[in-house]
């Protein structure tokens, strides 16, 4: 089976937690999901250099990169990821969506009120816990 691995950023303003929801995907099962931004890390590319670019590409967004939240392993029906989560900050206030169809910024209790990709809920339970 495929194998990605993948960086998220857990992006933090104040007290609050950027979270992105998927459009159609070919896959119903990430289809419409919230998740965190970011993506595949491309060969020769470090995380913090991926989390990066996929911001940027995805949001428009300058951000800084701190410390890793967690690392999940998570097996999809017909793929497998290792997502790294890592904790990061906006240098810049204005987003603009150029992937996803919706954002929001919630606060850590109410992260759970979302339809997260199921690879998500360990660092969503993270976040909470
Ligand atoms: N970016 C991101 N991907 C996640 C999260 N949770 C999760 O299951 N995934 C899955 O991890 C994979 C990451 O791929 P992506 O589509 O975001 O990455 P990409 O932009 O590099 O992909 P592409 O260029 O191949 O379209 C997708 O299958 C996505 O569904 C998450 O919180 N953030």
């Amino acid at each position: 089976m495929k194998h990605h691995e993948v960086v998220a950023a857990i992006i933090q303003r104040g007290d609050e937690f950027l979270c992105l929801q998927r459009g159609p995907s070919k896959y119903d099962y990430i289809a419409h999901k919230w998740e965190f931004p970011g993506g595949k890390v491309e060969a020769g590319e470090t995380q913090q250099a991926a989390l990066v670019r996929e911001i940027q590409e995805e949001l428009g967004l300058g951000i800084q990169v701190g410390s890793l939240l967690l690392t999940v392993e998570h097996d999809y029906p017909d793929f497998r990821i290792t997502m790294h989560g890592l904790l990061c900050t906006a240098l810049t206030a204005e987003l603009t969506l150029h992937e996803h169809v919706a954002y929001r910024w919630l606060r850590r209790e109410q992260l759970d009120s979302l339809d997260w990709a199921a690879a998500d809920l360990p660092l969503v339970a993270k976040l909470q816990a």
